[in-house]
Order: C-alpha cells, then sequence, then structure tokens
C-alpha cells in the first residue's frame, strides 16, 4: 500500500504522520482517513496542497515526492481568535456587563468562533449553526460534561442525570428514562386545566392592581405565575402567590433564583473563586441543602398517598403532577426512579421549568408593549376564534392561533431566555474552518448570537413575525434556532413551557391591554443564568370593549 506523509497548515512540519493510502480508496475516502487520523471533524472541508498546488486526485496525493499539506474549508487550523485581555482578569471588564452586546461585538470583529478567557477560565463561543449542530451532537468529539470550564460547574450535581449532570452517566440515563414520558406532549395536555386555573387567579390579582391603578414589575408578577403553575405541576405545591397583590414569593423560588444568580456569579469568576470556603461559593452549598430538604418533604407527602405504581406512560397520563408520577411510575423491569435522583430530577425540572417559562413570559409582555401592532393582532386573532371568558383553553384550541405561535416563535429568537448551554470537547480536534479546540474546552453554541446572525436571518434586530411564513426562514439551516438547545441534551420540557404560555397568552391579552409605564433602557441581569427584562413595568387595564370579528370575505 502507498504511504505519504501529511501535516495540517498551521502546525509545525515536525507534527507530520505517516499514512497508508489504499489504492482503491477515492478522494472523499481519503479525506475520510486523514479526518481520522488528524481528529478533523468535518471531513469534506478537508483539501491537500503540495508546494502550494491543489491536489485534486488521490492519485496526486500519492504521487507527491515529499509532505502533503492539509487545510480546512481553506485554512491552516489555528486557535479560535479572541481579546488579548488583562492579566488576571482576562477579558472580564469587557465582556460584563454587557455580556449580550460584547460577546456580539466579538463576533463581529473575530468571526464565527471565539475565544474568551474570564478570571483564567477560557471559553470558547460559536454563532455559526453548523459548528453549533456539531457541538450539540453527542458524538466521538462532544458531549455535556460538566468540567471546570463549564458554565454550570458550580451547580453540577450527578445525582440529578438530566441538566445538572454529565452524558452517559447511570444517573443521566435514568432520570432520561423517567422524565420525558412525564413532559411529552400528550402527557401535558392533561395539565392544561390547571395551567388555565392558575392564569385566571393571577388575573383576579392583576384586575385588583387595575383597580388601584398600579403598574407593576412584570418580571416579579411573571416569576410568580410561571412559578404557580409549575409548584403545582411538579411538586404539587401550591405557593400561594395570588391569594393577594403583595402574596410573598415562596420561599423555595426565592432559593432556586439565588442558586442560579450565585452560580452565574462563581462560574463567571476563576477556579480559585469557586474553592472559597465562604462568601458567595458557601451560601451556594447551604441553598443546595435547603432546597433538598424541601423537595423531600413533596415527595413524603405524594408518597404517603398510596396510589398505585403504574406503567411510565400511563402513569404520565393519569398522575396529577410529576412527583406523583415520579412515585408511581415503573418502566418494563418493574423499576423505579431511583430515591436518589428523585430528589434532584425533581428540583432540575422544577427550577428549569419556572426560571425559563417566566422570563419568556416577560419577554412576551416585552412585545405587547414594544412592538406596534401586536397586541392588536393578537387579540384580533382570539376574536377571530371565538376566544370568550368561557373558552376552555385546550391543545386543540391554542394550535389554530397561528399568529400566536409566530409571536412566540419570533420572541424566542430575538429575546430567548438561556442562552449558553455547553458543551466539552472530548479529545484535541479541529472544527470546520480551521479552528483548533484542546480536550476538555467546553464551548458554547451562544443562542442569542446564532438567532440574531445576520448570516442566517434578514434583518435580525427587526421583531418580525411574518418572517416564520418566509422560505428563508422555513428552510434554515437546523440549528439557526435553538432556543430549547438540540441533541440528545436538549431541553425536555418544551412541549411544557409551549402549552403553559400559550394557555396563558390569551388569557392575558384577551383581559387586558398592556401599557408600558416608564422608558427606562430595558436591561437584564449579567449575573443570572438567563436572560430577562428586570425594569420592564407596565399598567395592565382591564379591556370592557373588545373588536368585532374579521369579516370573511364571500
Ligand atoms: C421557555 C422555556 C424553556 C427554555 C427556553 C428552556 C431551555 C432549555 C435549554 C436551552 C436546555 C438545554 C441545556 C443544555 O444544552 O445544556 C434545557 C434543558 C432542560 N430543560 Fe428546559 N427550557 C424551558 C422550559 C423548561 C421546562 C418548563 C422544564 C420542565 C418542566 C424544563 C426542563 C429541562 C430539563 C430537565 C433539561 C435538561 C435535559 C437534560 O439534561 O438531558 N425546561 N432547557
Amino acid at each position: 500500500m502507498p504511504v505519504q506523509q501529511f501535516y495540517l497548515l498551521g502546525n509545525p512540519v515536525t507534527s507530520a504522520k505517516e499514512i497508508e493510502i489504499d489504492s482503491n480508496t477515492d478522494l472523499d475516502g481519503l479525506k475520510h482517513l486523514i479526518a481520522a487520523h488528524f481528529a478533523i471533524v468535518e471531513p469534506s472541508g478537508i483539501a491537500f496542497q503540495f508546494q502550494e498546488a491543489e491536489l485534486a486526485e488521490v492519485s496526486d496525493v500519492v504521487a507527491a515526492k515529499g509532505l502533503v499539506t492539509i487545510t480546512i474549508d481553506g485554512h491552516a487550523v489555528r486557535d479560535p481568535p479572541g481579546p488579548k485581555g488583562l492579566p488576571m482578569l482576562g477579558n472580564f471588564l469587557e465582556i460584563y456587563p454587557d455580556h449580550l452586546g460584547n460577546h456580539q461585538r466579538l463576533f463581529e470583529r473575530y468571526g464565527p468562533v471565539i475565544q474568551t478567557n474570564n478570571m483564567g477560565r477560557v471559553t470558547y463561543q460559536t454563532n455559526d449553526p453548523n459548528i453549533a449542530a456539531i457541538a450539540f451532537a453527542e458524538s466521538d468529539f462532544f458531549t455535556k460534561e460538566i468540567n471546570k470550564a463549564h458554565p454550570l460547574y458550580a451547580l453540577k450535581t450527578p445525582a440529578a442525570g438530566v441538566f445538572l449532570g454529565d452524558t452517559d452517566t447511570p444517573e443521566w440515563r435514568v432520570a432520561h428514562k423517567f422524565l420525558p414520558p412525564a413532559l411529552g406532549p400528550k402527557a401535558v395536555r392533561h395539565y392544561a386545566p390547571t395551567m388555565q386555573k392558575t392564569v385566571e387567579d393571577a388575573c383576579k390579582v392583576f384586575d385588583k392592581l387595575d383597580e388601584q391603578g398600579e403598574a407593576w414589575n412584570v418580571y416579579q408578577y411573571m416569576l410568580k405565575l410561571g412559578a404557580q403553575a409549575v409548584g403545582k405541576l411538579t411538586l404539587g405545591l401550591d405557593f400561594q402567590h395570588f391569594t393577594s397583590p403583595d402574596a410573598p414569593v415562596h420561599e423555595m423560588v426565592h432559593l432556586i433564583a439565588e442558586l442560579l444568580s450565585l452560580n452565574k456569579k462563581v462560574t463567571s469568576k476563576g477556579d480559585w473563586y469557586s474553592s472559597l470556603p465562604f462568601g458567595d461559593p458557601k451560601r451556594l452549598k447551604d441553598i443546595k441543602a435547603r432546597i433538598e430538604g424541601m423537595v423531600e418533604q413533596s415527595i413524603q407527602a405524594a408518597a404517603s398517598n398510596g396510589t398505585e405504581d403504574l406503567p411510565l406512560q400511563d402513569a404520565a397520563l393519569k398522575a396529577s403532577n410529576m412527583v406523583d408520577y415520579a412515585v408511581r411510575a415503573t418502566d418494563n423491569k418493574g423499576e423505579k426512579l431511583p430515591k436518589e435522583s428523585l430528589v434532584w430530577a425533581l428540583v432540575v425540572a422544577t427550577g428549569a421549568g419556572f426560571t425559563t417559562t417566566s422570563s419568556l413570559l416577560s419577554w412576551l409582555i416585552y412585545g405587547l408593549v414594544t412592538y406596534p401592532g401586536m397586541q392588536e393582532r393578537l387579540l384580533q386573532e382570539l376574536i377571530d376564534n371565538d376566544f370568550n371568558d368561557e373558552t376552555e383553553i385546550t391543545a386543540d384550541f391554542t394550535e389554530r392561533l397561528v399568529f400566536q405561535d409566530k409571536y412566540i416563535k419570533e420572541m424566542q429568537r430575538r429575546h430567548n431566555p438561556s442562552f449558553q448551554p455547553g458543551r466539552t470537547a472530548k479529545t484535541d480536534l479541529i472544527l470546520p474552518g480551521g479552528y483548533r479546540l484542546p480536550k476538555d474546552a467546553v464551548i458554547i453554541p451562544a443562542i442569542h448570537h446564532i438567532h440574531n446572525n445576520p448570516d442566517l436571518w434578514d434583518n435580525p434586530a427587526k421583531f418580525d413575525p411574518d418572517r416564520w411564513d418566509t422560505p428563508e426562514v422555513k428552510n434554515r439551516h437546523k440549528a439557526a434556532y435553538v432556543p430549547f438547545g438540540a441533541g440528545s441534551r436538549m431541553c425536555i420540557g418544551f412541549n411544557f413551557a409551549l402549552q403553559e404560555i400559550k394557555v396563558f397568552l390569551p388569557k392575558l391579552i384577551y383581559n387586558y391591554k398592556f401599557v408600558r409605564e416608564g422608558d427606562a433602557t430595558i436591561e437584564y441581569d449579567p449575573m443570572f443564568q438567563l436572560i430577562r427584562p428586570n425594569n420592564l413595568y407596565v399598567r395592565a387595564t382591564k379591556r370592557v370593549k373588545w373588536p368585532p370579528k374579521t369579516e370573511v370575505a364571500v
């Protein structure tokens, strides 16, 4: 078999490898062979050169009398670029507090894969859907492994399996078998009446605030609303958020929100900070223990109800909430979600459930008071579908609200709450474009920057729900829109989240006209795990008149 020497352009020639080439192989086969030897993730981008001339045939590669140079998508291999940074602080001061705006600037300056260093912690980010899709796919190259460089490191809880644990652990496999059925499309349909009752209770409070002529902080009330629904449907707890306009936020909700805030604080700084035995890192540990205790209590209450065990799918359709489901559901071997996994899997479902949905709900209200015509179009669609105070909001009904669906999609494009799912390199590897990543490097498909990348979206800053009807958007790259992440570690609660929002929004829009109070620039908390509009205030004025139904031309 012929033997040839290859090296990667950008690496020293001393790194050249001698590789045997099967004489029957074609160019594609040769690229795959070379990709396997050099851990090049995407073989199709490989090209061969000898003395700067392109070699387009395998026979030319074999015949070359010397080192054959490999290029990737026309580039030499190189480390992802990024700003130089200051000693100790790295790039921290030029990224925070506005990490969304500043990362955008870095993508514009350095290209689709960037490298930053925050007080010693190196992170890679991409706004390229092709590279995002590669990172999201659990493969020989990438996995979700929450190492020290991962944005969830300070929260890592292997027992949770989902979200806070690594893939391919026994804990992840078992949680990933038991939880998704309870959050599948059929299962969440039977949660619709509880969702509707929750928003109806909230409306009584919004009515009172209107009677008192008060404007209210959108995030605070959406946090109450999102948490009230998730509390009932995951833990079977009534957080009593809507007994009066001033009802306090339940301790559990405070603790989970503080946990996320502490995590972002702790992981935005170097490793030294997260190992301090006092201050934020200590508080983070104490809070985790308190949450664990509270969830254990809910589990005991559910278990003492003495209801029968059921196979996974049946349990998902019959359980009154996820604790009830989790204590009753059995797999085909008759086994249950082990006790060690139960507590943290439920904490995660609760936390992941209300923090995200309350932020998205807040952005949806922001859209009503910011983007002209949206309230009117959403209301008109309800009227045209005969919505009124008595309507039972089922999944069948919300499926008819086509504009509402596009409005939500566009909001998740422009203002998605989640922004940094991280994936870890399993080996030294080379990405498309020739970007080199070392083993254990964490790359973040930067959701906000993918969703606002001008190469993928026409006029991305424009809020335009109608773009979802265009062929460009319909035929987009599969990872150009990933509000719930992608791959086997994507969100398992997306059916729940979308249904909840599609039940809540009609009630809010039908009952109130929302008007913004104040005109301060909307701020988000850079030290929070999610993006939410912190200082948005609105007046919700109760509607007493509604527009007529659109006349259909005959
Ligand atoms: C607007 C609402 C939501 C958004 C934007 C959202 C977003 C996400 C994203 C981006 C991930 C992937 C994280 C990663 O790749 O590391 C994720 C995972 C997850 N989400 Fe959601 N989520 C939402 C609602 C929910 C709800 C309502 C629940 C549960 C009731 C939930 C439960 C989970 C869980 C358990 C995971 C981890 C799955 C795993 O590790 O295999 N999410 N979510």
